[in-house]
């Protein structure tokens, strides 16, 4: 997978907005606040399924309610279309949880 190149960074991150890109532009990160560790961990649950499906993996931590996720293609050194898409799925399985915010 090729690492996508800055201004493809850009563009796709405009359709994220809730995603953070590192200042070496070779990950991006978000962090979420559940109602609680169930909830957190419910999500992460969801999260490592598809990720194991796609065979792209985030690194993350998790403590108690917080989950803190980030993206990038170790293979490729960079950002690929791989993080985008898993980003995107992302947004979408937390949209799902009643969000307390996403401040750390
Ligand atoms: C051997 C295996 O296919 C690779 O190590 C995969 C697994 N999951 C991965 N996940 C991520 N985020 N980046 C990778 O480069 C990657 N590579």
């Amino acid at each position: 997978m090729e690492k996508l190149d800055p201004s493809r960074v850009q563009a796709s991150l405009a359709t994220l907005p809730d995603w953070t890109l590192d200042a070496a532009c070779n990950a991006i990160h978000r962090k979420f606040l559940f109602d609680g560790f169930v909830e957190a961990f419910a999500f992460m649950t969801q999260v490592a399924l598809a990720a194991e499906k796609r065979n792209h993996h985030p690194e993350w931590s998790n403590v108690y309610n917080r989950v803190h996720i980030t993206l990038t293609t170790h293979d490729a050194g960079g950002l690929t279309q791989l993080d985008i898409e898993l980003a995107r799925y992302i947004d979408a399985v937390a949209q799902r949880f009643a969000l307390r915010g996403d401040e750390s």
